[in-house]
């Protein structure tokens, strides 16, 4: 017999071949085919069930997490899964673990701060999971200020080691994810200091169990720092504090591709800029671009999928109600997060690129191209993860009472999800740096020096500083170089606007805190544009199957004009476009909307997620929500008796005195 499918209907409203658009968000055929075996194996594995999860207590559900892990780990060698499918596999998995910070910035940062003799003693161990690594710079006392942090690291030239030390209570390690319970091993950022001097924040290979009994070392406090934000989430994971009592190790364990300490003690900087001591940091702000587009596709695909079963109001002679997707309220609100969605994908498949181009160059020495990482690295993670979060919350209001449901799965995602804001750099701090690289780049114009690469369109400043929008009709919105030119008009102008303001001020330090918030809104243009800029140069490309690049073209078009609505203020007052032109946008978006509706589900069922994955029963593929709520709610322990337990002690004392009361 034939399943239940109570979207087939909105499937069959499709209007382009979903295989077809299951290959574009999957990046290729190979990655489709990989991502698709992988979740399917994972969904299908019982010791990776996670519908109990917010159930367990902490101590419960971080043991849960280390049967993950090592079932997982189990699974990688017996299936000789390659790191991309370990990867994928990890990301199915869905539980935050020790696992992504070994893998995810332990091993990154011994492979791109270390030398060749480290990379051969540390990274054969690491990968076999003989040692278990963590990522330790943030302290009790300081987080974005790195070069704030206290933890020392006196090199003691008698014994050719380093002393690590925790000087004061501030510069307790506070945070590092698997710290808490499980790492052996931790790559510790400590201010290095030989004869008395000071040389600022470095890296360090420190031992911190024992290998055999797990205890921590001689010298070393550690533990885990207490619950986080939610039940279930983050709290799989062991954040950890770590403190140092003079304790002793090698002179080789300091990670030293940037900067080097002899035998005698003299400390040599390399020709490597300091900032590569930041570069795994800059490695993990560009994965989670794409993680985001993730987490926003999950949540924009169970609300999707719900908005399409759930029906209120409106129903014609006893017909059935109007299905809540087809108001425009909801529309207005959720398309544009479906065209986010996409957009981050397309705008995280270019920073890959970008990170992998910038890793070759730095390789031959080429470090010409740094700064303009960072910058995107920095403002992409910051934008991405801002407007997802954002996103997950408004999600849930589209599912109305039933998102906030612990199985509509929202709750555990925005829990997760949200530190995604604070953690590789707290997204405001992260916009300053980009403002900075921005304010520097406009300083340059004069100076013959070209601006490339995301900030090629300031050196067209003097047409964009007085370009006129030619659109008179709502249709002219959907030329992609009117689009662009007004992106690029905006980002251009309010940087030009800042500097001029900043010129203003004796003092450029003085000015840049005086005007942060503005500089704030800069960054944000700016990376508005290239998310924009990047789905429009995805649209260049060759996209086979039916109807599938129309369908992106809209998403695209839904992407710039909801941005562009949502900044009108800064459109206008900017005057790349007239009030006119900014109500001409919006009557586009609404016939937009009216042609992503019959799309909606075929469009979020291309991300391809397993209901196992998406963790709700208001997105499950079939739609069978009713039902399953119905179903699931009996499940709840609250249910397992009739009568609650604590009736006999606390309700019926209560509602007996109510009786006598009454009776009086
Ligand atoms: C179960 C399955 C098993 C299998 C598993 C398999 C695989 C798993 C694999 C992978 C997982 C992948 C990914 C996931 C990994 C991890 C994610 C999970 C959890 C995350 C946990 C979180 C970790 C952390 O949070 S770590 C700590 C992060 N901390 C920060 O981000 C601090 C933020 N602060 C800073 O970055 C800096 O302090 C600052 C704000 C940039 C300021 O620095 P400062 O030195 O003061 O610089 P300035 O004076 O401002 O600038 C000087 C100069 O330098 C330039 N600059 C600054 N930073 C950089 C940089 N990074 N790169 C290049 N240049 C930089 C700056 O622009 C300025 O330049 P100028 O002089 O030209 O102006
Ligand atoms: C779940 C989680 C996991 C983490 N995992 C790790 C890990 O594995 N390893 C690790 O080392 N660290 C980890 N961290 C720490 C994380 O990197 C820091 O918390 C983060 O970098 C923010 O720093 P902070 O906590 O010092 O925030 P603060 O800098 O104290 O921020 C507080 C407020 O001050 C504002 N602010 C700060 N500076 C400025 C400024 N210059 N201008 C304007 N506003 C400013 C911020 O915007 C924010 O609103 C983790 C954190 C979390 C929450």
């Amino acid at each position: 017999m034939e399943a239940l499918d109570y979207h087939a209907e909105e499937r069959r409203k499709a209007e382009f071949n979903l295989d077809e658009m299951k290959i574009v968000w999957a990046g290729s055929r190979r990655n489709y085919e990989l991502s698709d075996r992988v979740a399917r194996l994972v969904a299908s594995d019982p010791v990776f069930r996670k519908d109990n999860r917010t159930m367990l207590t902490r101590k419960d559900l971080f043991k849960d997490t280390l049967r993950k892990a090592a079932h997982a780990w189990k699974r990688i060698i017996d299936l000789r899964l390659s790191e991309e499918e370990a990867n994928m596999l990890r990301s199915y998995v869905d539980q935050p673990a020790f696992t992504d910070l070994h893998w995810g910035m332990f091993i990154p940062a011994i492979k791109g701060q270390g030398t060749s003799e480290q990379h051969e003693k540390w990274l054969p161990m690491a990968y076999k999971m003989q040692i278990i690594g963590c990522y330790a710079q943030t302290e009790l006392g300081h987080g974005s200020n790195v070069q704030g942090l206290e933890t020392t690291a006196t090199f003691d030239p008698q014994t050719d080691e380093f002393d690590l030390h925790s000087p004061t209570l501030t510069s307790s390690k506070w945070w590092p994810g698997g710290l808490g319970k499980v790492s052996t091993h931790a790559v510790v950022y400590a201010r290095l200091i030989t004869g008395g001097q000071d040389h600022g924040v470095h890296g360090f290979i420190v031992q911190l169990r024992g290998l055999d009994d797990h205890l921590p070392l001689p010298g070393i406090t550690v533990g885990d720092i207490g619950m986080k934000f939610g039940s279930g989430a983050y709290n799989s994971m062991d954040n950890g504090l770590l403190r140092f009592d003079h304790v002793r190790i090698p002179r080789n364990q300091m990670l030293m591709r940037v900067s080097q300490v002899t035998r005698e003690g003299k400390f040599v900087q390399s020709d490597v800029p300091r900032q590569l001591v930041y570069g795994t940091m800059v490695y993990v702000r560009q994965t989670i671009v794409s993680d985001a587009s993730c987490a926003l596709a999950r949540a924009v695909c169970i609300a999707t999928r719900y908005s399409a079963v759930r029906r209120q109001f409106g129903s014609q002679n006893g017909g059935p109600e109007i299905q809540v997707i087809d108001y425009k309220t909801q529309q207005s609100r959720l398309f544009p997060l479906l065209a986010s969605a996409y957009a981050f994908r397309f705008v995280g498949e270019w920073l890959k690129w970008l990170y992998t181009d910038v890793t070759q160059r730095l390789q031959a020495n080429d470090f010409s191209t740094l700064p303009e990482a960072h910058a995107c690295t920095a403002g992409l993670k910051s934008m991405t993860t801002s407007v997802t979060a954002d996103a997950i919350e408004e999600c849930r209001k589209l599912c109305g009472g039933h998102g906030y449901l612990s199985n509509s799965g929202l709750p555990e995602l925005f829990a997760v999800y949200i530190p995604t804001c604070t953690y590789e750099g707290d997204n405001v701090v992260l916009l300053l740096q980009v403002a900075r690289f921005l304010m520097k780049t406009v300083s340059q114009l004069g100076s013959g020096k070209k601006p490339v690469g995301t900030t090629a369109y300031m050196g067209r400043a003097e047409h964009l500083m007085q370009c006129r929008c030619e659109v008179e009709m709502a249709q002219d919105w959907l030329k992609p170089s009117t689009i662009l030119e007004a992106f690029e008009a905006r980002a251009v102008r309010m940087s030009i606007a800042c500097a001029k303001s900043l010129g203003k001020f004796s003092n450029p330090e003085d000015g840049f805190a005086e005007l942060s918030p503005d500089l704030v809104e800069v960054a944000i243009a700016h990376c508005q544009l290239i998310v924009v800029s990047k789905f429009l140069e995805k649209l260049q490309q060759d996209i086979p199957g039916k109807g599938v690049k129309r369908q992106l073209e809209i998403l695209c078009n839904v992407y710039a004009l909801h941005l562009l609505h949502k900044h009108l203020g800064d459109f206008v007052a900017t005057g790349c476009i007239t009030p006119n032109q900014g109500a001409l946008a919006n009557e586009q978006l609404r016939l937009l909307y009216a042609q992503v509706r019959p799309n909606a589900i075929a469009l979020v069922d291309a991300f391809n997620y397993t209901d196992h994955y998406l963790g709700s029963i208001l997105g499950c593929y079939d739609g069978n929500v009713y039902q399953k709520l119905y179903q699931e709610a009996w499940k709840d322990p609250l249910n397992d008796t009739v009568v609650p337990d604590g009736y006999l002690e606390y309700l019926r004392p209560i509602l007996k005195q109510h009786i006598r009361t009454a009776r009086l």
